[in-house]
């Protein structure tokens, strides 16, 4: 059984390119899965006011376009809203944690909540909205998970709306998983952002993938760590996080978001030089 540990840092390009030396080759098809907030585009104030740089969407796109490189997105946003957000066309997109696959020619794979869970859904998001949403406090309704937001709350209120939130979304038995700034509402199903990704594996490179390429994720979030525990071993990850002492089930710890950079770059250079 894996744990977590506090691993090596990377902080620039430099330190990719003597770290991790050899692990890429442009004979070897490479997978790369990645998040979105908070690891492509610095955290907002509101999740409408992502910015995705210009070098980052340069680098995305002619990443996806590399005859080796298979690109997919593994996202707590709902399936069309982490679309919208990126718009590179051929990739592959799992929202709401990885419950809603769809990968660039548009096949479809929806994890069927039983029905039982999904009125316990409808009942949480209505039960937050009415006892919780205020003091600058709101209910993100993905439909399937929810994000129960509290950035814009006093300080002093923060803990009691943050503790009442999870209370409500255990009474109904679902996960809460603390996220930035906010409170995620998962089902209580074994599926997650690393189920996803090893499903997205085995679609794209059949039951043997290990054999057969490289993988690398990065993520920067606690609902990040499954596809890191998951995919121990058969790749290697990264969660961007500033807090040296930090535990994790990734591999290296990128020091600050704008590392994603530094890390899309190498991979860039390594496949087009
Ligand atoms: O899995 P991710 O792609 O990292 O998505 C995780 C959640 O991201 C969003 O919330 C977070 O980012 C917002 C924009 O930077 C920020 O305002 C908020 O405080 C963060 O928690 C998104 O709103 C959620 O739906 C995602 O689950």
């Amino acid at each position: 059984m894996p744990e977590k540990r506090v691993v090596p840092v990377i902080s620039s390009l430099t330190d990719l390119e003597s770290k991790l030396s050899g692990y890429l080759n442009t004979d070897t098809p490479l997978a790369l899965l990645l998040d979105y907030d908070g690891t492509l585009v610095a955290l907002a104030d509101n999740p409408g006011s992502t910015i995705l740089t210009a070098n980052m969407k340069s680098l995305l796109n002619r990443l996806a376009a590399h005859p080796q490189i298979f690109l997919a997105i593994i996202s707590g946003r709902g399936l069309r809203n982490v679309q919208s957000c990126l718009a590179i066309q051929g990739i592959t997109y799992a929202g709401n944690h990885g419950l809603e696959i769809e990968s660039g020619d548009g096949t479809r794979h929806d994890y069927e909540l039983p029905v039982e869970i999904q009125k316990h859904y409808t009942a949480i998001v209505r039960e937050l909205t009415e006892k919780l949403q205020r003091n600058g406090a709101w209910v993100e309704d993905k439909k399937l998970s929810l994000t129960y937001h509290y950035r814009d709350t006093p300080p002093a209120l923060v803990e009691e709306l943050k503790n009442a939130a999870r209370h409500i979304i255990e009474s109904h038995g679902f996960r809460a998983n603390q996220a930035h700034m906010a409170v995620e509402a998962k089902p209580p199903v074994n599926w997650n952002k690393g189920e996803a990704a090893l499903l997205i594996l085995k679609n794209q490179f059949g039951i043997n993938w290990t054999q057969k390429i490289k993988v690398i994720f990065a993520g920067d979030d606690t609902t990040d760590e499954d596809a890191m525990r998951l995919l121990q071993g058969s790749g290697i990850s990264f969660r961007v996080s500033a807090d040296p002492d930090l535990e994790t089930y990734a591999d290296f710890r990128l020091a600050r978001q704008s590392v994603v950079e530094d890390l899309l770059t190498w991979i860039n250079n390594v496949y087009t030089n």
